[in-house]
């Protein structure tokens, strides 16, 4: 362990105070805690304290072979800050004059030797602000300063910190075997001071805590067990259960088994005349009341009594309108429970019942010329055209012409990054693109957003920001991370609240709160999946050693990122992952789970990998995505970071093949990877593909472009919808999804694959960032008309349906 992390938190509750920690990495990349301390407050004292016991006990001396991290983001900024307040004079031979900006502080930078009269440099290893002013003067004037790296002391460089750490992974110990601490175990909490300001009366309850942990207890009798009075004030009520069946008060009111209080719950009501039915119980109560009365008394709670000692004129007016009331409840509970509440705000054509026709509709057998009727949001029937005569009745006809009827895209890998970085894209206008797109129904990923999907806690925000504001349907995957593979029942939270399947990284994710997996989580993570029968998706590229020369690569170029995610850390992945997707085989100790790896790149062994293990068995499936089949490295202009993704776009043979594995079926099926950012991450400016944000932007555009690319390949209409529809939706487990046929939901795009048209600044997009998109600007073929979601048209030329009517899919 070479390698400390630093930091504080809060402690909230009973003792108020201050968590100071130091974390580790261990040999799988993860943190572990090496020590922490609690304090009274993060000041001067309390650290030095801290970091003196911690340098005693880990026997830190000067120059100690320790990589100390803290938080630099913020003193980077400041020197950034200040050096925008000088200016520099070049004086030839490297040597800049830098002076402050009323001339009062001036410095000399020797670019060439490194050298700075100032001296911070020396000490701190960080450009001080002097230097940042001379290589800004560089870049204006287009000399080349490379990359950031450059400038710093290789004391902070990753590759030093990898050569530090590669001999020192030692194996330790389980608890089991830790020797026994003498201090003493009772820890006193530190003193607490009360922070100044006004006390916090009304704290602010979790979504989790349960209602009854608050509010007062209601007092019971000791005698009667009555709530509302205790047994001094008791007037003497017999202890005892309700005396009175229901069929006491059934008899009378003829209804069975069940009072009519409890009807609507209990009963199932299909008469058309609920009125009579309901008078008739109240009739039967009313006649009931004088003969039960008594007993009913004797077991009213309190509370209740004043009700049923009314006057009797006050007990008919009540009773008189509670018929009433009750149909009206009836009439709300069973038009919210009808299959499908079509409002006009969810549907441009707010119709329940309703036929398409088209004379190319795309079924799982045929492409038949007819209709296709839909009702209460399935698909009732589908009739070829010389049947169809005499089929509709009253109900209306959307005719398509010659316009393509395809089931609505699934797509099975999109970041939507809502909550917590919805500035990045976020539910609504995620599936407006979606919808635009022919995308009905979207599997959001668990990453991106925050916080990350691990718990049935984090899949509770995401349900709950996707209420009332997607325009398709959207499922959850959910993340396999280390904290999670360890812990089965955190797992089983997860998948019993409903996540689809889970979704883990082999490499780092980009994402703090989504720390890599190892093949022995991912063993933990399958063994759970099993029992589930769902599946674990797999971003499988694995870091390794690169023989790269630092600062000579123009981080610019696309063939130096290229460079640095090889076509051997897919390789690499996938044949550690494949070990132990063994265990998915019939039979095998995962036997249920699934293993589906995203985004192939590479398609060369890593393809070959995939091949071997489905023919050995394996429950395996692999996707790759629309930008690996339109774009190759070669054509990526310099400083174009629209491109970057990871694993990147490879070569044009590269393209090829996969174009073949698609076709041969070797590759599965399509996904989006729909990754986008906020503008500002993807580095415009400086185009250096080595820190921009990494992820393509594509969603409203994955239907034009497989089939624009595909043509040149012979793609087909069927084959579309097996990549985009069938096999997406065995894959989330969505039997009534991805297919033209009776009792699936009416989930369908209607196209015109013939129709050209530019995607440029008057085409409507609807993602948040257009200008991030790498399709823009392209021209493609086969243009969406219209999208219709569970029966809803939600998308018609160009428009959308104002309100967002999309469900959430849980498994
Ligand atoms: N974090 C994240 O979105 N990563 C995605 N981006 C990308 O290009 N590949 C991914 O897996």
């Amino acid at each position: 362990m070479d390698f400390l992390g630093l930091d504080g938190a809060f402690m909230k509750g009973p003792y108020p105070s201050m968590n100071l920690t130091t974390v580790g990495l261990y040999g799988n990349n993860c943190t572990y805690p090496v020590t922490y301390g609690v304090v009274e407050s993060e000041k001067y004292s309390s650290w030095t304290w801290f970091l003196k016991n911690l340098g005693d006990d880990l026997d830190l001396t000067t120059n100690s072979n320790f990589t100390f991290i803290t938080d630099m983001q913020k003193t980077l900024e400041k020197i950034k800050g200040e050096a925008s307040e000088y200016r520099a004079v070049f004086c030839g031979n490297g040597k800049y004059q830098v002076i402050g900006g009323e001339c009062v502080d001036q410095c000399i930078v020797d670019i060439t030797q490194h050298t700075y009269s100032c001296n911070k440099w020396e000490v701190t290893g960080i450009p001080c602000k002097h230097t940042i002013v001379a290589i800004w003067d560089m870049r204006r004037n287009n000399e080349n300063v490379g990359i950031p790296k450059t400038w710093v002391h290789p004391t902070y460089w990753l590759k030093t910190w990898q050569d530090m750490y590669a001999f020192k992974i030692e194996p330790i110990n389980g608890r089991m075997m830790w020797a026994k601490s003498p201090c003493p175990i009772k820890l006193l909490p530190p003193k607490h001071h009360v922070p100044i300001g006004r006390p916090k009366k009304k704290r602010r309850r979790p979504a989790t805590e349960d209602d009854s942990a608050t509010g007062t207890i209601p007092v019971r009798c000791s005698k009667c067990g009555n709530i509302g009075h205790n047994g001094r004030s008791s007037k003497g009520q017999a202890v005892g259960g309700l005396q009175v069946s229901g069929s006491d008060v059934g008899q009378n009111a003829g209804v069975g088994q069940n009072s009519g209080l409890f009807l609507l719950h209990k009963g199932r009501i299909t008469a058309l005349a609920p009125q009579l039915h309901l008078t008739a119980i109240f009739v039967g109560w009313r006649r009931a009341k004088d003969s039960t009365f008594f007993r009913l008394r004797s077991q009213f709670p309190a509370k209740l009594l004043p009700l049923i000692e009314m006057e009797s004129g006050t007990w008919r007016l009540i009773l008189s309108m509670v018929p009433l009331l009750l149909y009206l409840l009836f009439i709300v509970y069973f038009d919210y429970n009808s299959p499908k509440a079509t409002t006009s705000g969810c549907s441009l054509f707010p119709h329940d019942h309703f036929w398409i026709s088209s004379k190319r509709i795309v079924t799982p057998h045929e492409i038949i010329s007819g209709a296709v009727e839909i009702n209460g949001g399935s698909i009732v029937s589908l009739v070829k055209e010389k049947d169809w005569q005499g089929q509709v009745k009253n109900e209306p006809v959307i005719d398509y012409g010659e316009a393509v009827l395809m089931p609505g895209l699934i797509d099975v890998h999109a970041h939507l990054d809502d909550p917590g970085r919805a500035e990045w894209e976020g539910f609504p206008s995620g599936t407006k693109a979606a919808a635009a797109g022919g995308i009905t129904t979207l599997i959001d990923m668990p990453l991106n957003s925050f916080p990350s999907t691990v718990s049935k806690e984090t899949l509770k925000l995401k349900k709950e920001a996707a209420k009332g504001r997607i325009y398709v349907n959207v499922g959850f995957w959910g993340g396999l991370v280390p904290e999670n593979a360890i812990n089965a029942s955190i797992l089983e939270g997860l998948l019993n609240a409903g996540a689809l399947g889970l979704k883990s990284f082999m490499c780092p994710s980009g994402i703090n709160d989504f720390p890599m997996t190892d093949a022995t989580h991912i063993k933990e993570g399958l063994s759970v999946l099993a029992k589930y029968k769902r599946p674990l998706l797999v971003h499988a590229e694995k870091q390794q050693e690169l023989e790269l020369e630092d600062g000579v690569d123009d981080p610019r170029s696309y063939s130096t990122y290229l460079k640095t995610r090889p076509a051997s850390w897919e390789e690499t992945a996938i044949r550690e992952l494949l070990t132990v997707a063994k265990d998915t085989r019939v039979g095998g100790p995962a036997e249920g789970a699934h293993v589906h790896i995203v985004h192939l790149s590479d398609s060369r062994s890593s393809l070959e990998l995939i091949k071997e293990a489905k023919n050995n068995g394996d429950s395996v499936t692999v996707e790759t995505c629309p930008h690996y089949l339109a774009f190759s490295a070669e054509e990526i202009p310099d400083g174009d970071t629209r491109f970057k993704c990871s694993p990147p776009i490879r070569d044009a043979s590269n393209k090829e093949n996969l174009w073949e594995a698609l076709m041969g079926g070797d590759i599965d099926m399509l996904s989006s990877d729909h990754s986008p950012s906020a503008p500002e991450l993807k580095l415009f400016e400086e185009g250096d593909f080595l820190r921009a944000w990494g992820g393509i932007s594509s969603l409203q555009f994955v239907l034009p472009v497989t089939w624009s690319y595909g043509l040149r390949y012979g793609v087909t209409l069927e084959k579309l919808v097996s990549w985009w529809s069938e096999k997406p939706a065995k894959l989330a487990g969505q039997d009534l999804k991805g297919e033209i046929a009776i009792g699936k939901h009416a989930d369908i795009v209607v196209w015109e694959p013939e129709k050209e048209f530019d995607l440029d600044e008057n085409y409507t997009v609807h993602v948040k960032h257009p200008s991030i998109s790498a399709y823009m600007g392209s021209r493609l073929t086969g243009k969406v008309l219209a999208t219709f979601v569970n029966g809803n048209l939600v998308f018609d030329d160009g428009k959308h349906a104002p309100d967002a009517c999309g469900t959430t899919i849980l498994a």
